[in-house]
């Protein structure tokens, strides 16, 4: 009897964004995104007596009639996005040199009393907000429900709205602005790259540079800082990988502060995945440590999609349609063979995201493995048994497994990248050659071919999808610096553009949800049993 494939959520590297998390049956990924632990609380059942939930240092009392309100505030206030007047409460604003120039109404055209041209400047105002969860569940057991009680009340929570302001903090011609590139490489990295540069540029920032190859740009002796401007990003879109190199590891927080003010830099933009971020944040309070008038905005990048709260990060979309081929080759190949049997291994370090998505988008896909959701490879439930079944009635099987997914069934070896993440041990290999020896062991003919498109997924251009995405994460970015707003990051929410404060979407990787609809609707088109 073999060991079931554990859920792998929580990455085991050492980035420790938010402390350590408990997992547990409380759904609700915001309260996840703190050390939550609930007390009292058994099953989502409307008939609870004594119910409270521990939400990071606060304590729910749900008989509270007051509860929801003071979630609400404590919420409010855990994503409230810092701002240079924290630090700096007498810093003034001035007006936006972001120009917004509407063409002046016709006025059969607003018959109805469409603002005048003055009162329509098209800036977002500093209190709009976009609503975080949309789907109002009417049962604790409705598909997907994300409770916070265990009635599952509906519970209005905002984030802040990504775009231009009115009033800016920044005069152009005093800011030096800086790119970094940082983690493993994404598709997108340049059109984000690009659009920072443009935005800036029509803000009137003359200075912008590109700190090269990650975070390492701003210590190693020997790489120079890259001048930007439109005329060197005008094209980069067209091309994978990032103009300015990436890298994992490098230097301490502080090092990389005390070179942001040697070189005067005082608006950086940080692209990258959960460590990068962190770094990021850890940046952010560093300079607010030195009372530097500094704006740091992340832009999150990761084919994983491993973020929390966004619809999705650049580069995922990509990533799927990328795997495309490589599913469809596995199909091809175990279509036309005798007994034919195809496997894909994809990226997805602790998140199925990318497997999910790409079994779902082929429809050629018969198991799909992912990290969070354990199996059996062996036994009378194992996935060997249902390639027989499939073998024996379809007469082929395509099966795509994740990077991270059946990492239990192989032996731990400590290693690390130079960022401290984890090296993973080569489920794909395994499933190969467990396979083949199964097959052997039963004497059923079986041709196994195995395809691993590990980097061509990522190394490449961004499609239509992701290039707009980037585009106007890349602009929000630039606005939510001119704004003041340091420490945060842009995403995309609900179809809406927000920000974030940095450390709410990195207290842990974002990863599938079993329970979800999503989930169940790929196993409803892969036809797949479960495996325990
Ligand atoms: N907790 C942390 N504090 C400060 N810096 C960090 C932290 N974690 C990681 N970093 C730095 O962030 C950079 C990128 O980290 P990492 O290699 O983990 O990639 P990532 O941003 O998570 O992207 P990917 O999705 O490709 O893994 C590295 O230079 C690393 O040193
Ligand atoms: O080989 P590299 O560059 O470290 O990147 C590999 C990792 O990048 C990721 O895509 C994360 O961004 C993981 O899925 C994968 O393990
Ligand atoms: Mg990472």
């Amino acid at each position: 009897m073999d060991s079931v494939s554990h859920a792998a959520v929580i990455s085991s590297s050492k980035l420790s964004y938010g402390g350590r998390v408990s997992f547990n049956k409380y759904k609700n990924p915001l309260l996840r995104s703190s050390v939550v632990s609930l007390r009292n609380w058994r099953a989502p059942s409307r008939n609870l007596g004594v119910l409270a939930a521990r939400i990071g240092n606060k304590e729910i009392d749900f008989s509270d009639p007051d509860w929801k309100t003071n979630y609400q505030r404590d919420f409010e206030r855990r994503f409230n996005i810092p701002h240079i007047t924290d630090i700096f409460p007498d810093a003034d604003p001035i007006p936006s040199t972001f120009c917004l120039k509407m063409r002046t109404p016709i006025m059969e055209d607003f018959a109805g009393g469409y603002p005048s041209d003055e009162e329509w400047h098209g800036y977002i105002n500093n209190n709009d907000r976009v609503l975080l969860k949309v789907i109002h569940y009417s049962s604790p057991t409705s598909a997907g429900a994300e409770c916070i009680d265990p009635n599952c009340s509906w519970v209005e929570q905002w984030v802040h709205r990504a775009g231009p302001r009115e009033k800016i903090y920044f005069q152009p011609e005093e800011v030096k602005a800086a790119i970094v590139t940082c983690g493993g490489l994404c598709p997108g990295l340049n059109d984000v790259i690009r659009q920072i540069v443009i935005t800036l540029e029509i803000y009137g920032v003359k200075r912008i540079v590109g700190i090269p190859f990650g975070y390492r740009g701003f210590s190693d002796e020997g790489l120079s800082e890259m001048p930007l401007s439109r005329k060197v990003v005008q094209n980069v879109h067209l091309s994978g990988g990032s103009l300015l190199g990436v890298s994992r590891g490098g230097p301490s927080v502080s090092d990389i502060v005390d070179s942001m003010e040697e070189r005067g830099i005082n608006m950086l933009f940080v692209l990258g995945g959960n460590g990068t971020h962190a770094g990021a944040n850890a940046i952010h309070n560093e300079c607010r440590r030195r009372r530097m008038r500094v704006a740091v905005v992340g832009v999150p990048k990761t084919i994983d999609n491993d973020i929390l709260m966004m619809d999705k990060t650049f580069g995922f979309d990509t990533a799927v349609e990328e795997a495309q081929r490589a599913i469809n080759s596995a199909y091809i190949e175990a279509h036309s063979a005798y007994h034919g049997i195809g496997i894909v291994k994809l990226m997805g370090r602790n998140s199925g995201f990318i497997a999910m998505h790409a079994s779902l988008a082929s429809g050629q896909i018969d198991i799909c493995l992912i990290p969070e959701v354990p199996f059996h490879l062996h036994g009378p439930l194992g996935v060997l048994r249902h390639l027989k079944f499939l073998i024996e009635t379809k007469g082929s099987a395509v099966v795509c497994v994740a990077e991270g997914a059946g990492q239990n069934f192989l032996g731990r070896t400590n290693a690390t990248d130079a960022s401290g993440n984890t090296v993973l041990g080569d489920f794909g290999v395994h499933i190969q050659q467990e396979t083949r020896k199964y097959f052997k062991e039963i004497g059923v003919h079986a041709d196994v071919k195995y395809i691993d498109p590990t980097y061509m997924i990522r190394a490449c251009r961004a499609n239509a999808s992701d290039g707009i995405l980037c585009t106007v994460l890349g602009q929000n970015a630039v606005h939510g610096a001119f704004a003041g707003y340091s420490g945060i990051t842009v995403g995309i929410c609900n179809t809406h553009y927000v920000y974030f404060p940095i450390p709410e979407v990195i207290s842990y990787p974002r990863a599938v949800d079993p329970n979800s609809r999503m989930w169940h609707r790929c196993l409803t088109s892969t036809g797949q049993p479960d495996f325990v």
